[in-house]
């Protein structure tokens, strides 16, 4: 579904200088597995995701196939979800929900059965008639995840689609997705900064080191399905899994930490 081999990324700044984001990524996920990418803030976790997406144009070496072919934004096939809803707020919950088969070319009544089905999905049936703006934050939110599975896509790609909620709205949010996927299998790539949300949801964890991002390991998780917010924050498995990483992705978080004081010592005393 998606194969990434020896893949570097540098982007030139306006000041014409290098900045190495990703460095020798080597990766391939198949289709129906659930892939989480953690890493510190800045290592290149929304790059290699946009690259993906065909958002972003791949510049340095290494390649990068999604579903056999180069990268292309739109796709048919590949759903994309940002933290921001990115709802139209003239459009009612059940247009928004329709709107990618709408731009697909799906006809009326097929989009709107399908987008009913998806809203109903994430418990929203009976708000098919609301504007964004008469939503809350979670239910908007919701609104977007039905978009992206109205459309069925074989790919996934989430970036940090949960990370604007508060804690109590993300866990309804996490279960409506993971039950909209147990649905699905759709394949998913899942950047996210919480790695208890990484480890609660993925079949595979890969953790990348601070900037330029490398792959530091891929950890399975085995913990058994179907998976909800409430089962596994208790389960003694999940917790040794989730410390063991933490540690690993700690280190990360210091040497970004570490290089951001240095250059920010250099900048104060230039
Ligand atoms: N358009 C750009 N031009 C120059 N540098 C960029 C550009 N976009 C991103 N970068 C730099 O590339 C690195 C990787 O950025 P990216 O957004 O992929 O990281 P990230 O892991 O997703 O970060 P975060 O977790 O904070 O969202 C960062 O150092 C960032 O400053």
């Amino acid at each position: 579904m998606l194969e990434v081999k020896e893949l570097c990324h540098t982007y030139l700044t306006e000041d014409r200088e290098a900045v190495a984001a990703l460095d020798t990524i080597d990766l391939v996920i198949e289709a129906g597995e659930f892939v989480a990418i953690v890493g510190p803030s800045g290592c290149g976790k929304t790059t290699l995701l946009n690259i993906a997406a065909g958002l972003e144009t791949h510049e340095g070496t290494g390649s990068i196939t999604v579903m056999g072919h180069e990268p292309a934004p739109g796709r048919s096939g590949v759903g994309y979800m940002l933290a921001r809803d990115c709802l139209l707020p003239w459009r009612r919950a059940i247009d928004n929900a329709a709107l990618a088969l709408e731009l697909h070319g799906v006809g009326k009544r097929e989009r709107l059965r399908r987008a009913t089905d998806a809203l109903a999905a994430v418990q929203l049936a009976g708000f098919e008639s609301a504007y964004p703006a008469q939503l809350s934050q979670g239910m908007r939110q919701r609104v977007a995840l039905a978009r992206v599975f109205a459309e069925n896509p074989e790919l996934i790609l989430l970036d940090e689609p949960f990370s604007a909620l508060d804690a109590q709205t993300r866990l309804v949010a996490q279960d409506a997705f993971v039950g909209l996927w147990e649905r699905h299998r759709a394949t998913v790539v899942l950047v996210t900064h919480d790695l208890a949300e990484a480890v609660a949801l993925a079949d595979r964890v890969v953790l990348m080191t601070a900037r330029p991002g490398r792959i530091k390991e891929i950890v399975d998780i085995d913990l058994p399905r179907p998976r909800t917010g409430e089962a596994w924050a208790a389960d003694p498995q999940f917790q040794r899994v989730y410390q063991n990483l933490w540690k690993s992705l700690k280190e990360e978080v210091a040497r970004t930490l570490d290089t951001g004081a240095q250059r920010l010592q250099k900048e104060l005393s230039a």
